[in-house]
């Protein structure tokens, strides 16, 4: 067992003391290099740097001789690329450059650039004045890639996206900054490109929906209101664009400067310069020729009182409205297309007044109204057939003179009712296989009453009970337009009779315009705001697919190719008849001649055989030449002997009955053949309508009514087919000696303003209304 001495122990301890200083030593060292790293952070870098450096060369070096050893390799990189290699952004930096130029590369190449083209966003065609532009899913970039592709579409773009791709599968690099910029282009873009595609499909070109067309008609500032200090409140720009602006009030002396506006847009918006004859031709003269092809239109005018909504749609002598030229445009369309087909119009002209829908153009008890299959109808309204413009014009003006109007504070001849006039166009014509095609279009032109605040109107009853019945069935059309543009299933309609009467114009098959008329006056603010923002909300309103309410009626021959046929084959009978009756007659002759030959061979019996029919005994006396007299009746035959000859007609007869027999047999075969046909045929002519008829619409399922030669309706409405000659309803007869309906229910109408007497259909030579107006803002 080792046993330790002092002088071992003593050495231990000096050992264990010197080693004890030495860590005391360091771990001093070490604080102080600490506390001078703190108080230095860059002690060192210089160091580190340089060895950076170093290695940076020798790397350098090493390529060098690597490079030197391969001269073919790839050519020199740039100088400033090969400073920046060493950091790895900058790796991604000169990738992303090199695919670039690889992209600008390839896009040179033809192969490629035929593939890229599918993926790239071509331009349509320009519908109107803008181009319209497609988006397409691209198949192989995700979505971003795709929104910056939209964005520019150019062959940079190709490198940015095939850059940013690398950045993000590899770091998230600097380029992304570049990339998210154009990707938020890219989706203010991929928005604009889909709404370009809906305007597309909602506009009447494409698609199988349409929607409701919204042009806007400011009109000029009236004399009172330039009277009353009113500043103008309304612009429009670019014919479509309406700006309002709000003024302050004039006592909100803090708020004077200050300026309110909002922005509206619609398909057209008219200033008011504009003439009655370019809003007819921007909104309605497309309706017009759909209606002649057999399509449904409706016209109607929204707007406050005093806006105008009738100047628009009535006009006046000197400026017809909308319906004057509608009709005008409709019977000249008629009048050149009247070489190959005919034409019936039919009218009605009905108001909706406190919520009673009248007869305009017979006034009366109040109509009801029936739904049926062609959908809404009023029950016993009067149809005239008209044949001429003027005819409606008078029609027009009569029916204008029994509406109800009243003078109020907002407009000296305010419309107190709803003015529906429809006008019914069938058209006839014939296809190249001689069917008979048959169209039906109807054309509504609606005048609404304006909606009004009761201040502005009049606060007596009447006037306050019009005006609320007004408002309340301009608030159900408004309740269906929101119902409609928010796509619910239950649409209001039944709310008001003029919503149930609008009903095919908004949610049906049917072309449909809207004009909102505003007034420029600042003081009208808010009925403006009101009317702009109803018209912007219609706008989106989808109808369904407008086609034709066609009827395609097959027609197998005419009746008179038949009588035709008929007469022929009879003459033909007939024809045969006598011939088989002259065969006969030949045969009883020639069986009697050789009788005759038979028992006494003598010259008399030869004259009496040479003479079978009545129309030979003239020629008795002459020397006949026929095959008897030249082999029977010779000097050489007879010395051959009379049984010589018998023998011989005797074979002769034989043979002719033989002919004879057959003949009558052809013949009674062929007259049973044209017994056949002729019995066939004369069954045809007693059921002409039986055979071949084919409908070609919803239309043949109805019970047809008897047709007094006149085109028939399929809404089976029109029951006056006499021009001018009206028919009258049950509501005519019994109020035909009521008194004049003027004062009826105590309303004024528009005869009240025109005293003169109404003039004969056929004597107004000039279209125009009766509406004249004595204090008309001017
Ligand atoms: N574009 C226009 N150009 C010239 N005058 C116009 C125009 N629009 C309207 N007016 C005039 O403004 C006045 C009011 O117009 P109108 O009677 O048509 O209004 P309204 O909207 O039908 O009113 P209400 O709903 O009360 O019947 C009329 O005197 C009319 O001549």
């Amino acid at each position: 067992m080792p046993v330790s001495t002092r002088s071992q122990i003593s050495c231990q301890e000096e050992q264990q003391r010197s080693r004890c200083r030495r860590s005391n030593e360091e771990t001093q060292m070490n604080n102080v290099t600490n506390n001078f790293t703190l108080r230095n952070p860059h002690h060192g870098l210089k160091e580190k740097m340089r060895a950076l450096t170093l290695l940076y060369e020798q790397q350098k070096k090493a390529s060098a001789i690597l490079r030197n050893n391969n001269p073919s390799s790839s050519p020199k990189p740039d100088p400033q690329e090969k400073r920046l290699t060493s950091h790895p952004s900058v790796d991604l930096l000169t990738s992303c450059k090199r695919s670039e130029r690889k992209d600008e590369k390839e896009q040179k190449d033809p192969k490629f650039n035929n593939v890229m083209r599918e993926n790239t966003v071509p331009t349509l065609p320009t519908m109107g004045n803008s181009t319209v532009t497609r988006t397409y899913v691209l198949p192989q970039p995700p979505l971003d890639d795709a929104k910056e592709n939209l964005s520019i579409g150019t062959d940079r773009i190709l490198g940015f996206s095939s850059c940013a791709r690398k950045a993000t599968t590899m770091e998230k690099a600097k380029p992304t900054v570049v990339v998210r910029k154009l990707s938020m282009v890219g989706a203010r873009n991929v928005q604009e490109l889909e709404s370009n595609a809906n305007t597309e499909k909602n506009g009447r070109v494409g698609g199988n929906e349409s929607r409701i067309h919204v042009f806007v008609r400011l009109r000029p500032m009236a004399k009172k209101e330039k009277e009353a200090g009113s500043r103008c409140c309304v612009k429009i720009v670019n014919k479509k664009d309406v700006y309002l602006t709000e003024f302050a009030n004039e006592n909100d002396y803090l708020r004077l400067k200050r300026l309110r506006g909002r922005h509206f847009s619609f398909d057209a918006s008219f200033p008011d310069s504009t003439t009655q004859h370019e809003v007819y031709s921007t909104t309605t003269a497309e309706l017009v020729e759909a209606v002649l092809q057999g399509q449904n239109g409706s016209v109607f005018c929204y707007g406050a009182t005093g806006a105008g909504k009738t100047y628009t749609m009535l006009g006046t002598l000197e400026n017809p409205g909308v319906m004057v030229l509608a009709i005008k445009d409709l019977f000249t369309n008629i009048r050149h297309r009247s070489f190959d087909g005919n034409h019936a119009v039919h009218l009605s002209y009905l108001e909706v007044y406190n919520e009673t829908i009248r007869d305009l153009l017979s006034p009366g008890r109040p109509l009801v109204l029936r739904e049926d299959k062609q959908g809404i109808v009023a029950a016993g309204i009067t149809q005239y057939s008209a044949y001429s413009a003027d005819e409606v014009m008078a029609l027009l003006q009569r029916g204008n003179q029994n509406r109800t109007t009243e003078p109020t504070r907002a407009n000296e001849t305010s419309s107190r009712s709803h003015a529906i006039l429809q006008v019914v166009v069938e058209y006839q014509v014939k296809d190249a296989s001689m069917n008979i095609i048959n169209r039906v279009g109807k054309l509504s032109l609606i005048d609404l009453a304006g909606s009004e605040r009761a201040l502005a109107t009049d606060q007596r009853t009447l006037r306050s009970l019009e005006g609320a019945n007004i408002n309340r069935s301009l608030l159900a059309l408004s309740s269906c337009i929101n119902a409609l543009v928010e796509g619910k299933k239950h649409i209001p309609y039944r709310n008001s009779k003029l919503t149930q009467l609008l009903k095919d114009s908004l949610g049906g098959a049917c072309n449909t315009v809207m004009i909102a008329n505003i007034s420029p006056s600042n003081l009208s603010f808010g009925e403006t705001q009101n009317t702009l923002h109803w018209a912007h909300r219609a706008k989106e309103i989808e109808t369904k697919a407008c086609e034709a309410n066609e009827e395609v009626i097959e027609v197998p021959e005419t009746g008179t190719d038949q009588a035709k046929l008929l007469l022929e084959l009879q003459k033909e009978n007939r024809e045969l008849r006598v011939q088989l009756t002259c065969q006969q007659q030949k045969l009883v002759t020639l069986q009697a001649q050789s009788l005759a030959a038979y028992a006494s061979p003598t010259p008399s019996s030869v004259t009496y055989l040479a003479t079978p029919s009545t129309v030979q005994t003239q020629e008795k006396c002459k020397p006949r030449s026929t095959f008897l007299t030249r082999n029977c009746f010779t000097p050489e035959s007879r010395k051959r002997g009379a049984e010589e000859a018998v023998k011989e007609l005797r074979l002769t007869v034989k043979a002719l009955e033989l002919e004879m027999a057959r003949m009558k047999k052809e013949h009674a075969s062929q007259l049973k053949q044209k017994d056949d046909i002729i019995h066939v045929l004369s069954k045809k002519k007693e059921k002409p309508t039986e055979v071949g008829v084919k409908v070609a619409t919803k239309a043949s399922l109805r019970p047809k009514e008897p047709n007094h030669g006149e085109l028939k309706s399929p809404s089976h409405r029109f029951r006056s087919p006499v021009p001018t000659a009206k028919k009258r309803s049950f509501w005519d007869i019994t109020t035909a000696n009521s008194p004049s309906v003027t004062t009826l229910n105590g309303r004024k109408t528009r005869s009240h303003i025109v005293s003169e007497p109404v003039a004969a259909p056929s004597m107004l030579p000039q279209p125009g209304f009766a509406r004249q107006r004595p204090n008309a803002l001017k």
